[in-house]
């Protein structure tokens, strides 16, 4: 039997108004849902609403109408401690990591902030360093492949690579239910997307982790998702498992987005 959705979505809409100009529909009657250890791919050119889709589901910004659902639990117009408790389980990395860290703290401080905004938190993988934070930070970023002396360099110090394995480290340090990749390499050279592609499928495996991996690339997508959503407008055109993705049913969109690897 297939176990119940980790994250379910229906029916989300969102509509931006603009200073000029008619309002943008930047979400219309999204619906789909995400299973335990699954990675959905969700696709689509600039524009079509992914990010605003990644802001909804870690409640930077509300919709309009529909509803978000983990564990069963709605998301919609969460406050205080109920909002806490669901940004501890939805979490997110970032396309820009230079932008995602302080650059005025040591790494093994930015990497323990999502710890130290829940000092009650002890996920299993890291219950034997726990009560020494630098060891926490020191094994988090072994995880990510970074060495004990990247501890107390600062941001500018570290490659971008190296500035996006922290932005990961963070991302899985509360071991949340889900970790919403937006975009992860799309700030990288070529040479070390899938290096990054392969660190995240690592840690998804080791930690039982869901994803929702966002890119408008798709060969990216195809690499890394059990089953794609396609995105066109602010609606889903197509969805289908990714073995799939070259099959002829596949809508006219995603024939032109999945056209270079035909
Ligand atoms: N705060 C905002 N105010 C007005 N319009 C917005 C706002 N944020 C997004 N939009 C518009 O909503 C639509 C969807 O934008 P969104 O950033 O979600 O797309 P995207 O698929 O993530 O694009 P990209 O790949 O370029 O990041 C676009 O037309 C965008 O211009």
């Amino acid at each position: 039997m297939e176990s119940s959705p980790l994250l379910t979505v229906n029916r989300l809409s969102k509509t931006y108004s603009t200073a000029k100009g008619a309002p943008v529909q930047a979400l219309q009657d999204v619906s789909f849902h995400i299973r335990k250890g699954e990675c959905l791919g969700l696709v689509g050119e600039s524009g079509s609403g992914k990010s605003t889709l990644s802001r909804l589901l870690l409640s930077l910004e509300r919709p309009d109408s529909g509803e978000m659902y983990v564990h069963g639990v709605p998301l919609n117009g969460l406050t205080g401690k109920a909002l806490r408790e669901t940004r501890k389980q939805v979490q997110v990395v970032f396309q820009d990591p230079h932008a995602a860290l302080n650059q005025r703290l040591p790494i093994w401080r930015s990497v323990l902030e999502p710890l130290d905004n829940y000092p009650d938190v002890t996920p299993p993988f890291l219950a034997d360093v726990r009560p020494n934070r630098r060891e926490t930070a020191a094994k988090l970023l072994e995880m990510v492949g970074l060495l004990p002396e990247h501890l107390d360099r600062y941001p500018h110090e570290l490659s971008g690579g190296q500035k996006q394995r922290v932005a990961i480290a963070r991302g899985i340090s509360l071991r949340p239910d889900l970790l919403i990749c937006d975009e992860p390499t799309s700030c990288l050279d070529v040479s070390l997307q899938a290096q990054m592609l392969r660190l995240l499928k690592r840690l998804q495996r080791q930690l039982g982790l869901s994803y929702l991996f966002i890119s408008h690339d798709i060969v990216s997508i195809r690499m890394m998702s059990d089953r794609i959503l396609v995105m066109q407008e602010g609606r889903i055109v197509d969805q289908f498992p990714s073995d799939q993705i070259l099959s002829e049913e596949r809508h006219l969109y995603t024939k032109q987005l999945t056209a270079a690897v035909r």
